[in-house]
């Protein structure tokens, strides 16, 4: 077996003897990785397989491991143990849990997007994303003055612009407000089939991964459980992890205590 990694071109490539593996559908395995930063042991022993048009949600507490995880898909860094087997070339795009631009670095979105490497889509397929991320109007604008829902529609627009096989979305609908995360759901719910991609989507939103998925991976460090959310929401592992939010959201007390307004008094 060997294996490329290259961060600059977001590309992994390699080539593996598949005869013993059914991979006509599988897009990426992650076989028997493990990361450790000196004596401190971040993930252990993971073995995932994505299929193509495969869509996987990633849930896990905070510092189980996904960002270091998405962080190895991406090529930018390597395991320090294990493999990552592309089983076709794969073309990656990535919309980032945050999006920091030094105040003093002038970056319009146009900029942004002319990094996108557009070549696999025709005209009209990138103005249907510049139509449907509503995006025309944001050109001239500078990312540091965007709103979250604003740079969120931007960071998705340049990954797909790139149409890649496999998008990788870290905690896409951080900061957005319910509207506008309904409607991120819905666009990458109903992509067009010439959009249609794998995803791996890193989320803390229990309700929409248990709701809106078919395969969940729950990690903590290594991984706990995997599957359907109906399999999940019965594993001893999850309901331990998760069991006491997922259950019983928080509801607020009735206000019963019975103060008077001072004019009152
Ligand atoms: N470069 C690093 N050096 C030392 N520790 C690191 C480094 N990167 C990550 N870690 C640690 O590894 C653990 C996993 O971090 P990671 O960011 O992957 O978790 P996460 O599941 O994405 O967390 P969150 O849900 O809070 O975003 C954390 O304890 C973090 O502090």
């Amino acid at each position: 077996m060997s294996l490329s990694i290259s961060p600059s071109s977001q590309s992994i490539t390699s080539t593996i003897d598949d005869s013993n593996r059914n991979t006509a559908h599988q897009l990426l395995s992650l076989s028997n990785i493990s990361y450790h930063i000196g004596r401190q042991r971040l993930l252990s022993h993971i073995d995932i397989d994505i299929a193509v048009n495969e869509t996987v949600s990633l849930i896990g507490p905070n510092g189980a491991g996904k960002s270091t995880l998405v962080k190895l898909i991406l090529g930018l860094i390597d395991p320090t143990q294990g493999s990552l087997i592309a089983h076709q070339p794969l073309q990656l795009g990535y919309v980032p849990q945050r999006f920091a631009i030094p105040p003093i670095l002038p970056l319009r979105v146009c900029d942004l997007l002319a990094q996108a490497d557009k070549k696999r889509l025709t005209h009209a397929q990138r103005q249907f994303i510049f139509d449907n991320l509503s995006l025309t109007h944001l050109l001239s604008r500078q990312m540091l003055h965007l709103s979250g829902g604003e740079t969120q529609r931007v960071l998705l627009a340049r990954a797909l612009l790139s149409k890649p096989n496999l998008l990788i979305l870290d905690e896409p609908m951080q900061g957005l407000d319910p509207d506008t995360e309904l409607w991120l759901y819905q666009f990458i719910d109903e992509l067009p089939d010439f959009l249609r991609c794998a995803m791996l989507v890193v989320s803390h939103d229990l309700h929409w991964v248990m709701k809106g998925s078919r395969r969940v991976i729950c990690l903590n460090k290594h991984i706990c459980c995997e599957g359907q959310p109906s399999e999940l929401a019965i594993s001893t592992e999850f309901q331990k992890l998760f069991g006491h939010h997922y259950e019983q959201p928080y509801v607020h007390q009735p206000h019963a205590c019975e103060h008077h307004a001072p004019s009152e008094l």
